[in-house]
């Protein structure tokens, strides 16, 4: 599903990355882990095609995003990654339903009801279907920006951090409503962190070291 290769980035002399090769295959489940600021919002944007490598390649199914500009790699991303970020990014002016009406719209997918309904219900969210974005409490918040992730059943997820801000109990149901989506549409699901909680969670792991250097999956 995702395979990446020889990956750098620099933003300036001070700040360059080599990033370690990826290869994850269809329906599988991997966690990056490091210490703050050692690249893993990079990466993780990198891999989502929010940056341009300065070099390498990374190929999602059969297309290498890094090739892929514009409307072009806008609407490659809104059909086949998403994206929990760290804060969710919500339209306060809209609805819960209306803000993933907005995420399939962007994304040229036909609206359907049914499957957003679908997706708050196994978020435990349906209730809050008509509720604006700010009246939603902070773990409500954080499940729903799972749906925004899920909505259009990509075949990659890529969550930033989604268990930093919360105790015990609400990380580990936030990992296993993740786990629960992606098994649902046999997703692959990458987790950047440094919550060193999740390891348990996940047989594969990757640490992207602190001195950066190239290394490969254990
Ligand atoms: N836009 C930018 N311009 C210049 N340097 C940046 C920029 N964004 C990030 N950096 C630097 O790049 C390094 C890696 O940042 P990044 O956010 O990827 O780290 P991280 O591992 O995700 O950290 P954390 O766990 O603290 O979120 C940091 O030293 C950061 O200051």
């Amino acid at each position: 599903m995702l395979i990446t290769q020889s990956v750098s980035f620099e933003y300036n002399k001070d700040n360059q990355f080599e990033f370690p090769d990826l290869n994850v295959p269809e329906g599988t489940d991997l966690l990056i882990l490091g210490e703050s600021g050692v690249g893993k919002t990079t990466f993780l944007h990198l891999i989502a095609g929010l940056l341009k490598p300065k070099n390498g390649s990374i190929q999602i199914g059969e297309t290498d995003i890094a090739q892929l500009r514009g409307k072009q790699l806008d609407t490659f991303r809104g059909g086949h990654v998403g994206i929990v970020f760290q804060r969710a990014h919500f339209i306060q002016s809209l609805t819960l339903e209306e803000n993933l009406e907005m995420v399939r719209f962007l994304a040229n997918k036909p609206q359907d009801s049914h499957q957003i309904r679908e997706v708050l219900d196994g978020l435990g969210l349906l209730d809050k279907l008509k509720s604006y974005p700010r009246q939603l409490s902070q773990g409500e918040q954080q499940r729903a920006s799972i749906a925004l992730a899920v909505i259009n059943r990509p075949k990659l997820i890529l969550a930033d951090e989604p268990t930093a801000a919360l105790d015990d109990k609400n990380c580990f149901r936030v990992i296993e409503l993740l786990k629960r989506q992606t098994v649902k549409t046999n997703s692959s699901l990458i987790i950047i962190t440094h919550d060193q909680r999740l390891k348990s969670e996940f047989p594969v792991s990757v640490t992207l070291p602190a001195i950066q250097s190239v290394s490969s999956i254990n």
